[in-house]
């Protein structure tokens, strides 16, 4: 395997809980220095998929590569490259903050700097704290300082974001996207497109145990955004015709800037994501097939999300 490959390769995976089929062949690429988001409602698979990548759940079928390794047969020097924060994940309640965050970065031979670490996501605030103690806003930060402490070449993080106020929030991104910076590959789940917008340079939009859209945010927002676009201007301006849409943006635009504004596009994309999601869902619960083509190749390069 060389530098270059993905560093995470699924093809084909399929797995079953009993009767429930939360894998059906889900296919999907992650690149090293990249942020690859999964998106999708509840119970998509995200967490299944993910599951099989860390070598936590074997799937029935179809394989997982990780590094260039079967995760299911990894080596613990193969686990030390690959760092996961998981909701909920087991924090050993009975030391402080700063004792198991010291811990976890004595575990590997070149963690990042502790004390930057934890003053860049404001542990050092709850330093002394039991983690029984910490808020659900405090475990997740120290959770995603444990998934990136010992500079994992890959990292798993689900919904790092979830519960975090929004100044937090801003350095949370901050950070991963610096790790991605390194050349660490990223992947993360979320429902806030507002995060995807600012962090990924690929999405993966997943319904019902596959992949249903694929690319960066761009490109997924213009191949699969229903007819006539101007999906935001028609979410947050009914009754625009999607002819007069452009000149209407260019109206806001120069709005803003008659005022010494500048419009935000983030939140724009974002609610384009969001629309486009909607829709791929709702086809895909009508059994639209069409609503399951990709939008590129997982081997083409991407193009970078709007950030
Ligand atoms: N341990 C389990 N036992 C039985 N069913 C499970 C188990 N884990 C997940 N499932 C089911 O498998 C399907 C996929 O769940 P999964 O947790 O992978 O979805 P998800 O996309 O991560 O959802 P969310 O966004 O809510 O985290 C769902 O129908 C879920 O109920």
């Amino acid at each position: 395997m060389d530098d270059h490959s993905p560093a995470l390769v699924a093809t084909d995976l399929a797995h079953s809980y009993g009767a429930v089929r939360a894998l059906d062949g889900l296919s999907l690429t992650a690149e090293r220095g990249e942020v690859t988001a999964l998106l999708g409602p509840n119970g998509a698979g995200k967490t299944t998929a993910v599951s099989c990548a860390t070598g936590l759940l074997r799937p029935d079928a179809g394989s997982v590569r990780v590094l260039g390794t079967d995760p299911w047969r990894a080596s613990p020097e193969h686990r030390a490259r690959v760092g996961v924060m998981i909701q909920d994940g087991g924090l050993a309640s009975g030391a402080t903050a700063m004792q198991l965050l010291r811990y976890g970065a004595s575990l590997h031979a070149a963690p990042l700097d502790v004390d930057e670490v934890a003053a860049h996501l404001g542990i050092d605030e709850f330093a002394r704290t039991l983690v029984r103690r910490l808020s659900g806003g405090q475990r997740q930060r120290l959770a995603l300082a444990l998934a990136i402490i010992g500079r994992p070449d890959l990292v798993f993080l689900d919904e790092p974001t979830a519960g975090m106020d929004p100044s937090i929030r801003r350095r949370v991104r901050e950070l991963i996207r610096g790790l991605a910076r390194t050349g660490t590959a990223v992947v993360l789940t979320t429902h806030l497109m507002d995060d995807v917008v600012g962090l990924a340079d690929a999405v993966r939009v997943i319904s019902r145990g596959r992949v249903l859209a694929s690319g960066s945010v761009q490109e997924v927002v213009r191949e699969h955004r229903g007819p006539g676009g101007g999906v935001t201007l028609r979410a947050t301006a009914s009754g625009v015709a999607p002819d007069a849409v452009p000149a209407l943006e260019q109206a806001l635009h120069e709005a803003a800037a008659r005022h010494g504004a500048r419009l935000e596009v983030s939140s724009a994309a974002a609610a384009d994501l969001e629309a486009v999601l909607l829709d791929l869902m709702d086809r895909d619960a009508s059994g639209d097939e069409a609503a399951g083509s990709t939008t590129h190749h997982d081997d083409a390069p991407s193009a970078g999300a709007a950030r």
